[in-house]
Order: C-alpha cells, then sequence, then structure tokens
C-alpha cells in the first residue's frame, strides 16, 4: 500500500495547525493591511539622493502556528497593520539618505497569500524561509526623479489556510454530518442539534481503521473535515458554508451527506423542499460554481437517517440511480450540474446508530486504491476563485 509522503505531511501540518484548538479551526484567514516605507526626498542642490523605503517581506517559518500569525512584533496593539520604515531624506551632512528597515513577516507554511483588491493569489509559499515581497518601498527622490521620492507600495492581503483532509464531508445542514464525523469517532465529542447551522466552523477528525490481522500492512490515519451546511444559493452569497469550500479544494475524497428524507430550510413558501437527488444536484452545482475542478476529485454519497426513512425501496432505487454516470438525467434543467460528479460509492445507512462500516469500508479501500492522492499538479496552479 502506497503511504506517501505528502499524506504523512499533511496529517502532520493538519495535526500541527488545530493543536491549541483540539479539533475546531476557529480561524482560517487573516486580513492585513501593508504599507511599504516612502522614499526620503532627495535634496536638488547638492545632488543629494533620498533613502529608499523598507519594503514588506513575508517569510514562512516551520513550526509556526496559523493562529501564531498575528502575534508578531509588527502587529502594534493588535492591530493587523504592518508598516516598513521610511527612507531617510538626504541633508547636507548626509547626501545619501539612509534606506528605511525592511518589515518581515512571519507566516505557516503552506498558506495562501491573496490580494484582496484584485482577489489575486500572490503566493502559496511550501518552502522553509522562503522569503516573498509583498510591497517594495518606494524610490528615493534623486535627479532622474526631480528629487521626489515615490511612495511606498499599499496593499490589502488575506493569508488563507486550507486545509487539507483526506476526506472532507458536504451536505445540507442538518444532514448529519457531524453526527457522521462522531460516529467515526466515538471517544470525541462533536456538537450535534436538530436545527440546521449547528457547525458553524471547520472541525477536523483523525480516524484509523483497525487491522484485520496483525500481519497487515502499514497502519494509516485519515483525516476528516466536517464543514458548516452549504445552503441552494450559496455560491451567490446565501448562507455562511461557502466561504469554507476551501477547505475542499485539496481534500481527497468529497463525502456528500444526504438526508435520505431530503431538505427544506423552513416550513415557509419561499424554501422549495428539495428531495434526496434533488439535495445532491444542489451540492453539486455548488461545488462546480466554486471551482469546476472540484467535481473531478473522487465522491462518494453517503445517504444518512436511514433509520427514519419514510419510502426504503425509493432509497434504494436512488442507490441504483446515483450509481450510474448520468444519475441526473431525470431532473429538471434548472437542477441538472455542468460538470456532474461521479460518485466511487454509494452507502445508504444510519448515521445516529453507528452504523457505518459500509463506509468505512469503502473509504480504506479508496485509500488503499490510492484514490486518494497526492494533490494533482494543475491543482497547484491558480485557483479560478478565492472567497476573501
Ligand atoms: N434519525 C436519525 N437522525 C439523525 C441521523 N443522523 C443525524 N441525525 C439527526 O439530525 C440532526 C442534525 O444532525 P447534525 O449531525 O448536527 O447535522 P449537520 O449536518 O452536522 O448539520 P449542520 O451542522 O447544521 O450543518 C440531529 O438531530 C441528529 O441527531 C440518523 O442517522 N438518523
Ligand atoms: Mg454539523
Amino acid at each position: 500500500m502506497r503511504y506517501t509522503n505528502h499524506l504523512r505531511n499533511s496529517i502532520k501540518h493538519i495535526q500541527k495547525i488545530i493543536s491549541q484548538d483540539q479539533n475546531v479551526v476557529n480561524v482560517d484567514r487573516y486580513r492585513v493591511s501593508i504599507k511599504a516605507g516612502n522614499g526620503g526626498t532627495g535634496l536638488a542642490r547638492y545632488n543629494g539622493v533620498g533613502g529608499s523605503g523598507g519594503n514588506v517581506y513575508f517569510v514562512t517559518r516551520p513550526d509556526m502556528a496559523f493562529t501564531a500569525f498575528p502575534t508578531a512584533k509588527a502587529f502594534k496593539n493588535g492591530k493587523m497593520v504592518a508598516k516598513a520604515e521610511n527612507g531617510l531624506p538626504s541633508i547636507q551632512t548626509r547626501l545619501n539618505g539612509e534606506k528605511g528597515n525592511d518589515l518581515v513577516l512571519p507566516i505557516p507554511l503552506g498558506v495562501e497569500i491573496v490580494e484582496e483588491e484584485r482577489n489575486l493569489l500572490l503566493a502559496r509559499p511550501h518552502r522553509v524561509h522562503q522569503r516573498i515581497l509583498i510591497a517594495r518601498g518606494g524610490e528615493g527622490g534623486h535627479s532622474g526623479n526631480g528629487f521626489i521620492p515615490q511612495k511606498g507600495e499599499q496593499v490589502v492581503v488575506t493569508v488563507h489556510l486550507k486545509l487539507r483532509p483526506n476526506i472532507g464531508l458536504v451536505g445540507f445542514p442538518n444532514a448529519g454530518k457531524s453526527t457522521l464525523l462522531q460516529a467515526f469517532l466515538p471517544r470525541k465529542s462533536v456538537k450535534i442539534a436538530p436545527y440546521p447551522f449547528t457547525t458553524l466552523k471547520p472541525q477536523i477528525g483523525f480516524w484509523s481503521p483497525n487491522k484485520v490481522t496483525p500481519e497487515e500492512e502499514e497502519p494509516f490515519t485519515l483525516t476528516l473535515a466536517d464543514l458548516p451546511g452549504l445552503i441552494e444559493g450559496a455560491s451567490q452569497n446565501r448562507g455562511k458554508g461557502y466561504q469554507f469550500l476551501k477547505h475542499l479544494e485539496y481534500c481527497g475524497v468529497l463525502l456528500l451527506v444526504i438526508d435520505v428524507n431530503g431538505f427544506q430550510l423552513k416550513n415557509s413558501l419561499g424554501e422549495p423542499f428539495r428531495n434526496a437527488l434533488e439535495t445532491i444536484a444542489l451540492l453539486n452545482i455548488e461545488l462546480e460554481s466554486y471551482d469546476k475542478r472540484i467535481t473531478r476529485k473522487p465522491a462518494v454519497v453517503f445517504v444518512n437517517k436511514l433509520d427514519i426513512a419514510k419510502d426504503i425501496e425509493g432509497a434504494h432505487r436512488l442507490r441504483d440511480t446515483l450509481r450510474e454516470t448520468n444519475w441526473w438525467k431525470d431532473l429538471p434543467k434548472d437542477l441538472q450540474p455542468k460538470l456532474p460528479l461521479t460518485f466511487d460509492g454509494v452507502v445508504l445507512a444510519s448515521a445516529k446508530n453507528g452504523d457505518i462500516d459500509e463506509l468505512k469500508n469503502l473509504l480504506t479501500r479508496i485509500h488503499k486504491n490510492s484514490l486518494i492522492r497526492d494533490i494533482p499538479e494543475d491543482l497547484l496552479s491558480k485557483p479560478t476563485k478565492y472567497l476573501v
């Protein structure tokens, strides 16, 4: 069995990130206002050159937790504002004005730095002690610019943490995602409640399958990420779940958790009732509108709450339908995904009853077949969209 370095590192990485918070990821982005130093004025009469302003850099630090980012000395009074020094002006006694000091902000490995205004990925540093120029200091005044100094660059960036779970749970609110996570982790306590939007922050669990025989291969651990529920129209900014989809960008397998009886946000006329198949199609649509590459990941459907299914035969028919590649074909046009997921498995069960052996076996099999694979090269290229 392949137990890749990437998998090993990704587990370590996630364990490190959440070590202070057990398994809830409370913060997954920081917004920082950055200003490089202005150049100093030149001195025309003596052809004096003003000092250039300091640059602002990010430098990756090994073993740094994401939550340590705002504790950098540069952030005075807890404000997320970072400024490099201005260059000094040229004066008669010192014609070459002194350069302003650079500012270096430590960041953890693997974060993504996005420029807010243009929604542009500036860097995704993976090497230790990597130095990234974020804002360039202004040139000092000199004869070439009429002795008028330049201003330092200013930029607002968001530093994003993106989880790299092996398995990412995605579903409508109240479908039983957290109940499923709990079923994998009987010794932990996961918050579960009979109303939508119970989970507000991503949470991670680590699960290791039991060995069947002692001589079985190397043991492995899979990380599962439970994310806040998505609702219809999430990509048009409805609900909060959409902003957490970034955590699926690097996940290995999508695990769609569906209520077998369907979903309705409220018992109001405005909110349509959606049956189980429709909820799957709607999740597919939200995923593809976030980032179409996500739809190429291996996916599994967990049709939950079988213990209270109103139509058991219908649930079995749903499973058969989902096993076909064109499972979406009988849906109304507006519910048909443009980039339909294909499912590596469909499981009908009840998370509440801890009835998840079939799912565990399926995920183990997918893992052993190395479908939970390294991040494909093209996913390392620029993502199509950021949510800042
Ligand atoms: N009968 C039954 N109830 C279930 C099952 N799984 C979950 N539930 C119930 O469904 C409700 C919602 O479960 P959660 O696990 O909180 O759902 P969630 O998908 O995490 O919801 P959000 O965090 O709001 O997105 C709770 O009352 C659970 O007890 C199941 O298999 N059978
Ligand atoms: Mg939940």
